[in-house]
């Protein structure tokens, strides 16, 4: 059968925390991704709700009642002998200890041991999904190095952990010397800086990545960054957004979503369709266009990992 055309499986994953802790289990040698770690779950019975499949699965695997799910992400993906729809939703609401009922190790582990462990190759984002939070604003308009920083530090303030770097007045090397007089106040308040710019650029600094415009996505035909470095990719259709995965997007910024005055010629999405274009791809998405901080569940509601943003965030 071909790959369009054969069923989706839907498939339940919860990723269950206690504080900074995720608990995986060991797939079984009989399965498939044998050895390999994974958010326990598995297939949604016909008609059941992703929670409630959830609830099953957790009694049923590892002994524990829980509650409380909520989503972060969905994830389509092509395996060779398989598609899957993966439903990921998180939980902090438990009873019981986890063990493996069905003879499967199960283990605790901190977050920030996830990047080093083997998972199914769809989990990539849901591990960039866990990282990355909800808001990502975008650097607007100011007047100098010190009102940069002070705008900068409005935005960590609130709490804030995405920013991108975004000065098209300025030449590489102003840029460069803004990132690097800034990159130790946003590593502080545990956060990313994205630089709008070049690979190039980014070797230069120690930001944590670039934001590619949609009309530098063709410009690659792999990855541009390191592994170890975010690359954002900005898309307005799918085309762009095709070009975007190609290259090894960790994640894409979809506008306009709602009008916005910073590109008034643009047609809008609008949320169904940023929706329907969301639900293929395997990769956290935030919205922008219109966005403020009141519409972020909406957004989420729609299948974003949240919202970016200037005016919402930069004051
Ligand atoms: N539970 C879970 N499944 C995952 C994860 N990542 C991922 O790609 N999957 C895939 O989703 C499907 C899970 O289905 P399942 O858990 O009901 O499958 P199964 O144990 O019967 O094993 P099978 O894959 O051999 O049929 C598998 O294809 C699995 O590889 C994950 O983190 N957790």
């Amino acid at each position: 059968m071909s790959e369009k055309s054969r069923p989706v499986l839907d498939i339940a994953v919860g990723i269950l925390r206690c504080e900074n802790e995720i608990c995986l289990s060991l797939r079984q040698k009989h399965q498939s991704h044998a050895d390999h770690w994974e958010f326990p779950g598995g297939k949604v019975e016909q008609g059941e709700l992703i929670d409630t499949a959830l609830k099953r699965e957790f009694i049923e695997e590892l002994g524990v009642q829980t509650d409380n799910w909520q989503p972060l992400i969905t994830i389509p993906w092509e395996y060779e002998k398989v598609s899957v729809r993966l439903h990921v939703y998180q939980s902090y609401d438990f009873v019981g200890t986890p063990y493996g009922k069905e003879g499967q190790r199960v283990r605790w582990f901190d977050q920030s041991e996830l990047q080093g462990i083997t998972f199914p190759d769809a989990n990539k984002g849901i591990l960039t999904a866990l990282e990355l939070g909800d808001k990502y604003a975008i650097s607007g308009k100011f007047a100098n190095a010190e009102d940069f920083s002070a705008k900068l530090n409005n935005v960590l303030n609130d709490g804030v952990k995405l920013i991108q770097l975004r000065a098209k007045g300025l030449d590489v090397a102003e840029v460069r010397k803004l990132a690097q007089e800034n990159i130790g106040a946003v590593h502080k308040a545990g956060a990313k800086l994205m630089l709008n710019g070049t690979p190039e650029l980014l070797a230069q600094t120690q930001a944590d990545g670039i934001q590619l415009a949609s009309n530098q996505l063709f410009a690659y035909d792999t990855r541009p960054v390191a592994k170890d470095k975010l690359l954002g990719a900005s898309t307005h259709n799918p085309e762009e957004i095709d070009q975007a995965l190609k290259i090894g997007a960790d994640f894409i910024l979809l506008s306009p979503v709602l009008p916005t005055q910073t590109h008034p010629d643009m047609e809008a999405l609008g949320l169904d369709a940023f929706r329907e274009l969301v639900a293929e791809i395997p990769v956290p998405v935030f919205a922008l266009g219109g966005m403020k901080t009141e519409l972020l569940n909406e957004a989420k509601n729609h299948g974003a990992q949240g919202i970016a943003a200037i005016s919402a965030f930069w004051r």
